[in-house]
């Protein structure tokens, strides 16, 4: 069959490219955003939104799950390339990253925008990536348990489901005894853009851990992708 490529996706594909280093994003601070706007052409812009609910509970009498995290598939959670990543997506010319953010959440995760609307006060950081002239727009929302379960039950019927959208996910929020599984080894997938930072970034902003649990963790994640290369299980 011959291979036809990714058509009209062709253009944004590159902003998916993997390979990217971390440091590659640099958050933005007050006014950097106007003056990349005024110093940089073609900037291009990508909103994407955590959706939180905080229900503390004990997993199996054991765990200390600390809440609910949306993550989804789409691009993020597994999205259509197989990563992990939040939904959203690319602004379109013209658009306001708010707006973005509510017309992706509407096609990816079937956001019910009358009762849910990204404003700017959802709005936590922004990161620019220069090499591909890509900023970041990262917004967070809590809603309380029983919608979180609602609006998990609508991505199924999310126009984007089973094409953007491929499944969603809730983030582990506790770790087992091995120091491993659960958060860590979660934060060990393949995310999308600066998906992992921005979750990290998240899940502080919303308080569902603290700076020292969240070192605890970023250790274990670390060293546990180290012990998986020397294995090469990576
Ligand atoms: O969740 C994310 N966090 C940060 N960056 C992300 C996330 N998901 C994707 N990205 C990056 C990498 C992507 O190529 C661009 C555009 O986002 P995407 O969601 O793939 O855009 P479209 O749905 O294709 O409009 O942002």
């Amino acid at each position: 069959m011959a291979d036809i490529g990714w058509g009209a996706l062709e253009d944004s594909e590159g902003f998916g490219a993997l390979g990217d280093n971390i440091d590659d994003y640099k958050l933005l601070f007050n006014n950097d955003l106007n003056e990349l706007k005024s110093t940089v052409q073609n900037l291009k812009h990508a909103a994407h939104g955590m959706i939180f609910a905080k229900k503390p509970n004990l997993l199996w009498d054991l765990y200390d799950q600390k809440g609910y995290v949306m993550a989804s598939t789409n691009n993020m959670q597994v999205r259509f390339d197989g990563l992990l990543g939040f939904p959203g997506g690319l602004v379109d010319d013209g658009e306001e990253p708010v707006d973005g953010i509510n017309r992706e959440m509407h096609e990816e995760i079937g956001l019910d925008l009358e009762k849910y609307f990204f404003s700017d006060e959802h709005h936590i950081a922004s990161y620019y990536h220069a090499g591909k002239g890509l900023i970041l727009h990262f917004y967070l929302m809590e809603v309380s348990p029983e919608d979180y379960c609602e609006l998990e039950l609508k991505t199924l019927s999310a126009v984007e489901y089973g094409i953007e959208t491929c499944g969603i996910v809730r983030v582990p929020l506790f770790t087992m005894g091995d120091g491993v599984r659960g958060f860590p080894a979660y934060l060990a997938n393949q995310f999308a853009g600066n998906a992992r930072s921005e979750l990290i970034k998240g899940l502080l902003a919303a308080q569902l851990f603290s700076e020292k649990e969240m070192s605890v963790a970023l250790k274990a994640y670390k060293e546990y992708t180290e012990s998986q290369k020397s294995k090469k299980l990576l």
